[in-house]
């Protein structure tokens, strides 16, 4: 496994809000808490801001951290993410905030430390474009949207 530090600021950490962490040893994301001071309920097709009370510098810039829904809460209580996926660059020294999404057709309730999302860390390509005349020809070609069959 890859090892990474991860510079975490947080005035709080430890009194108020456990440090994010995986769930099981062979959790991919830390799942990150909400940091808010009373419970909110969002109504149905509510989006709201939270706060994670974690400020993070990546530094590395091979490196980006992605915040995405716990599919259980997406699945079941229709708890999702605004942005669809929050991204977080390397260079960003700031509060991490989760945009938290009510898709579903019922209020859902958040209360202080719940767990809203999960936190993945991934390697980030650098791409060198370069003009071409055509491409080297391949099994697939142009072959997309279900060009394989759909089931
Ligand atoms: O769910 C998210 C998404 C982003 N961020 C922070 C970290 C990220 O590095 C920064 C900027 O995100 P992004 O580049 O996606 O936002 P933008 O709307 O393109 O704004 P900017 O012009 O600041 O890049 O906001 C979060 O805290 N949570």
């Amino acid at each position: 496994m890859i090892d990474i530090e991860l510079k975490i600021l947080d005035p709080r950490l430890g009194v108020s809000i456990p440090l994010p962490e995986p769930a099981t040893p062979g959790s991919a994301g830390m799942d990150l808490r909400a940091a808010l001071d009373e419970p909110v309920t969002l109504a149905p097709g509510q989006s709201l801001l939270v706060p994670t009370g974690l400020s993070i510098h990546i530094g590395d810039p091979g490196w980006c951290a992605l915040i995405v829904p716990r599919s259980g809460l997406g699945h079941k209580q229709g708890l999702v993410m605004g942005n669809l996926v929050g991204v977080i660059d390397a260079d960003y020294q700031g509060p991490l905030m989760i945009s938290c999404w009510n898709r579903g057709q019922a209020p859902v309730g958040i209360a202080p430390g719940d767990r809203v999302a999960q936190l993945l860390l991934v390697p980030v390509g650098r791409a060198r474009l370069r003009v071409v005349d055509q491409f080297q020809p391949s099994q697939r070609g142009e072959g997309g949207f279900g060009s394989t069959g759909v089931v």
